[in-house]
Parts: C-alpha cells; structure tokens; sequence
C-alpha cells in the first residue's frame, strides 16, 4: 500500500509516477506524432515539387532548404508570442491548429484534378497548385516551428527546480520520440496525425504546469538593450567610471531582475554563434549523400536516407546516456555539456571526411568524362568481320564483329575522319560534340543488312538483362535475333555499373549521429537549463535558430562555390568544422555555468523581495524531502 502511493502521487495539482510528472507523457507523445507527420510530408516533399509541379532538381532543392530554414526560424515567433502573450499552452493548441491547415492547404494542393480539366493526369492551372502548396508550407513552417520551442520548454516546466536528472532525462526521451516519430512516418502514411497531435496534447490538459506569460517581455528586452547600448554611447567619455557589463548601463531605467535576466540569454546566445556550422554539414545529410549514394551499388538508397539516421539515435541517445557519460563520469572526467557539444562537433567533422574517404573510393569508378574543351567517341561495329578503323590523325582501333571500342576515345578537337579497312576503304568526315560522349556505330553490311524488330509480326522473342546502377549500355540486334531465341543479341556496356558499395555510407552516418547525440541533445538541454524561467521558449528559438542558420548556409556555400571535386568538398565542409569547433572549445571555455533560478532569487532578494522567496523555497524544499521519500520508495519497490 505504502509502496503504491509513493510511486503515484497528487501534489499541488500535479500528478508523479515513479518520480516524473505524468504530464510529460503527452507532451513527448504529442512531439511524436507531430514529428511523424512533419517527416512525413518532409520526405516527400522534393519528390512532390519535381514531379508534380515539374521543377527542375536544382529549384526543388532550393525551396526545399528555403522551407526546412523557415521552420527552424519560426520558432522565433512561436516563442514571442508564447513568453509575451498566449503562454505556451494556448500557443501549442493555436498554432496546431495553424498547422493542420497547412497540412490539409497542401494535401489540397496535391489533387490535380482540381484544375485538370482535360483529365489528362496532369494539373492545367499550376500556378494554382504552386500558390496552394507554398500556402500550405508557410502554414506548416509556422505551426511546426512556432509550437517547436514551445513543447521542448512547456516539457521542461513540468519538473521543479531540483529535479536536473529527471530534466535530463526527459530531454533525451523527447529527442528518441522525435526519431521515432520520423522513422514511423516513412512506414505509414502520417495523414491524421496533426489531429492526433493536438488531442493528444488537449488530453493532458488538466495535468500540466501552465506558467503565465510576464507581459510583452521581447518588447521589454528589446527597449532595454537599446538603452543600455544608448546611454554607454552618452556616457563614452573617460571620466565616467567603467560599469562590470555593458547592460549595467540600463540600471537607471530598468529593472534589476530584468538586467540579470537578460545578461544570462545574451551570454548564451553570443555561445551559440559558431554552433549553425554543425548543422551545415548535418543537414547535407539530405542533399550532398544523397546525391553520393546514387553514385553508389546497392538499392536500398531511400530506406538509408530516411532510416538510419532516427534508427542510430534510437540506440545511440540510451548507449549514451546509460553507458558511455556515466562511465566517462566515473573515469573522473567532466564531460560537461559544452565539452560534449564540442566532440559533438568533432564526430560530424569525421563524419565528412569519412564521406571523403568514400568519395576518393567513387571517384576511382567513375568514367572519365570530357572537359569542356574534350570530346569523347566511343565505336561499335555491327559490321560482320572485324574492322581496323583509323581516326585522324593517329586513333588506330582494333574492333572485332559486334564488339566495341575498350572505352571512349578522348579528342581534344572536334573535327575527326574515320577510315574503315573494307573493301574499298570507307572513310567519313564527322564534327563532335565538344565536352559530350558520343558513340559511332558501324552499320552491317549492306548484303547482309535488313530491317528486324524484336516483335514482328507472330515472330518475338524475349531478353532479360539485369542492369547495373549508374550503368549505360547499347544492344547490338542482329538479323538473326529470332531464329536463336534472342541469344545472339550483343550488349556493349557504354558506362560501367557504380561499384562502390552504399554500406560504406554507413561509417559517415554512425559519425554524424553520434555527432548529434552528442551536440544536439546537449544543446537542447543547455539550452533550456541555462534560460532565466519567462525566457525559455525565447532560448529554445535560438537554438532552433542555429539549425535554420546551417540550412541557409547549405543554401548559399554548397550552391555557389561548388569545388571541381566532391571529396575536396568535403574536406573543406570539415576542416571548417574543425577550426569552428575550436573556436567554439575557447569560447565554452570562459562560459561558466549558472543556475538561473538562483540568480533571479538573488536579485530579487537585493530588491527585497525575501518574504515571498523564502516562502516558495520554504515549499520547494518540503516537496524535494516528499520526491526523495517518494524515489526511496521506488527504489525499494525495485529492490
Ligand atoms: C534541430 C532539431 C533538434 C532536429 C531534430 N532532428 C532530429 O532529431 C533528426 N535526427 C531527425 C531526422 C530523421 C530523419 C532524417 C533526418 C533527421 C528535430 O526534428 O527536432
């Protein structure tokens, strides 16, 4: 009986289980279906913009990252209106409801046969669909990014100041239901999942720790900061005495309380500058692997893209968690959250040139195109003896009947004369194409020759041929094709199948996730355990910020100074990681870490506000004797 009411209990309105508020139950289910249904419309996306709306691959690939970057700078407005306004409840319900407008505005969008009135299959009116779809996007972008720092914050507010490891803890539960909730998505169609979300949500309403919003405090930061930065500029002159920080120059006017809060967010916003790097290089994951792994053998290049990534995280954040800190902890190491950022950082710079190393691999395999001042010919005879065939001036070629040229012969001119050792000689004049392949074929014999399809008439037979990718290949048919059953039908293999095996992908992938496990799940937490309590949302936002940073960058560096090799690329992509995760190690080595609750009651007790302070503490300490006697009593009930 004892046993049973310390494991479940009712304090204050808020309801534990075995020493976590049952309210984070559905905040972390409501992040997996929302989640589920994001990566599910995601990993379609680019699909839907090159073969419905017909863009080419470079403006699907661009509104693609121009989409993904505004979901993450979203979070900006989503958090504004949730720490000034709404609070985060109401800010999670309305803008889901934005959100699931936007899912149905872009499923609409999808249905040709709105506009296609000649039902051909093809939608007549594409302006239409675009204007649809990019309505649908921008309401998804707000929903998504709006209620994103919301949830992660609203999740954290649930537990009371001396619960740090339970803190932990669920962070790292709320980014395995994030993969999860990706990973089930490319399984099954995410269609109802934004109503699933917001029931969800809804369903654990009467559980949850609701904060009120303190006024329009972005406004208030905002009018602060332009003072302090105002008044240092009045009082520039040396005869004034220097104050410990340049926002102590807003004590005239503002709030003490105020003042701390913000010098605690900008100290972790200056930290946060070289962190949108990592996600440069993450989110190239999508675009530039992508793109290496069709380059590759194997065929399973979409379920790679779509699950290793949420698989690895799913195995890695417990491994980590469980396993690896606590030994590094017991090692008497401080492995602290910055630290863990910074090797975060160093695992994905490993992960690139790990991506190198394949690229080199692949290159290896890869024919030899022509420069743009080349040409290149490939010839094949269907002449039935073998033929010695000149190209001016110097080409000699040995092709037997029905073979080819070794490979394609490189010129560095366009204008070539073939000469054919028949009787009598054939010679023809031909202009190539300069920085194109072309292959020449010799017909057969004229005595010989006739006209032949593989289905004629009651004649046909049938030929089965397994392809390589990334191979080309040209059948030479001969006249006899029927009599033999299709057998002497002849394949020249013009470009050789991709031989590189995808599984060497997957040492970059497990680099990057652990990269992300390390730097991302750390940063989620910081981020939120560094933040003064009415800034949290705001502090979720910019760390958000910095993944939408990355993307803008993929957007710019990626497509406009692109290096004649892909490995070179690579290399670049990581020792810019390298270099910026050492900036990155100096600066979090003159970060020191705060307790932002004990900053604010320490201000407030300076501005004499002790009796209702002491109170509260007074309170928080009788509930941390009950949650100690409550674990005690579930660890005994283990025992
Ligand atoms: C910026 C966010 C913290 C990113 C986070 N993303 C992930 O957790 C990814 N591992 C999910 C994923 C799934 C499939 C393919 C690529 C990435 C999020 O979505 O919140």
């Amino acid at each position: 009986k004892v046993q049973h009411s310390s494991a479940i209990k009712k304090k204050k309105g808020r309801r534990y289980c075995c020493g976590y508020p049952i309210s984070i139950f559905f905040i972390v289910v409501n992040e997996f279906c929302e989640r589920f249904s994001y990566y599910g419309m995601r990993a379609v996306l680019v699909l839907y913009f090159r073969y419905f709306l017909l863009w080419d691959d470079d403006l699907a690939t661009s509104i693609y990252h121009a989409f993904v970057a505004l979901c993450y700078l979203t979070p900006i407005l989503g958090a504004i209106i949730a720490d000034s306004w709404l609070g985060k409840f109401k800010t999670i319900i309305y803008l889901s409801i934005v959100y699931a407008i936007g899912q149905v505005t872009m499923a609409i969008s999808t249905i040709h046969d709105i506009t296609d009135a000649n039902r051909d299959g093809t939608p007549d009116n594409f302006t239409f669909h675009i204007a649809l779809s990019m309505l649908g996007l921008i309401l998804i972008a707000l929903g998504t990014g709006g209620i994103k720092p919301c949830v992660a914050a609203f999740g954290g507010d649930q537990f009371q100041e001396h619960q740090s490891r339970q803190l932990n803890t669920f962070f790292s539960v709320f980014y395995l239901c994030i993969n999860a909730g990706s990973l089930l998505s490319t399984l099954i169609t995410p269609l109802k999942s934004v109503a699933s979300t917001l029931m969800v949500f809804i369903a654990g309403s009467g559980m949850y720790v609701k904060t009120d919003p303190e006024g329009n405090i972005m406004w208030s930061v905002c009018k602060c900061i332009g003072f302090a930065i105002k008044n240092r500029f009045r009082h520039r002159s040396s005869s004034y005495p220097k104050r410990e920080h340049w926002m102590d120059w807003a004590n005239e006017k503002y709030d003490k309380l105020l003042i701390a809060q913000i010098k605690m967010v900008l100290k972790v916003l200056f930290l946060y500058i070289p962190l949108p790097m990592f996600w440069t290089l993450f989110d190239q994951k999508g675009s530039r692997w992508t793109l290496q792994a069709t380059t590759m053998s194997g065929d399973f290049v979409s379920i790679l893209i779509s699950t290793v990534n949420p698989i690895l995280i799913l195995t890695l954040v417990p491994i980590m968690d469980r396993l690896i800190f606590p030994l590094i902890q017991k090692c008497g190491l401080n492995f602290s959250p910055l630290k863990r950022m910074t090797v975060g950082m160093l695992f994905a710079a490993m992960a690139f040139v790990s991506a190198a190393l394949v690229q080199i691999e692949i290159d290896k395999t890869l024919p030899n195109f022509p420069s743009s001042s080349e040409s290149q010919l490939k010839v094949v005879n269907t002449y039935s003896t073998t033929l010695n065939v000149t190209i001016s001036p110097n080409e000699h070629l040995l092709i037997e009947s029905f073979g080819s040229s070794a490979d394609y012969v490189t010129f560095d001119h366009q204008d070539i004369t073939v000469s054919l050792n028949t009787n009598p000689v054939i010679t023809k004049a031909f202009s190539l194409i300069k920085g194109g392949r072309q292959t020449l074929i010799i017909p057969s014999d004229p005595t010989v020759m006739r006209d032949f399809v593989l289905r004629h008439g009651e004649q046909w037979c049938e030929f089965s041929r397994k392809f390589g990718f990334g191979a080309s290949y040209t059948f030479l048919i001969p006249s006899t094709v029927f009599s033999d059953d299709c057998e002497s039908i002849t394949e020249v293999e013009d470009m050789k199948p991709n031989s590189v095996h995808m599984a060497l992908q997957i040492p970059q992938y497990f680099l990057i996730t652990t990269g992300e496990v390390m730097f991302s799940v750390t940063g989620l937490q910081f981020s939120y355990s560094q933040a003064p309590k009415n800034m949290k949302s705001v502090l979720q936002a910019g760390w958000l910020c910095t993944n939408a940073v990355g993307n803008i960058i993929v957007l710019i560096v990626a497509e406009l100074g692109k290096l004649p090799k892909q490995w070179a690329e690579y290399l670049l992509f990581a020792s810019l990681l390298v270099a910026v995760s050492i900036i990155f190690s100096i600066m979090a080595y003159f970060y020191t870490y705060i307790d932002p609750a004990e900053i604010e009651a320490q201000v407030r007790k300076e501005q004499g506000l002790e009796p209702e302070e002491m109170e509260k503490e007074t309170l928080e300490m009788e509930e941390k004797d009950e949650d100690q006697k409550n674990e005690q009593g579930v660890k005994q009930t283990k025992i």
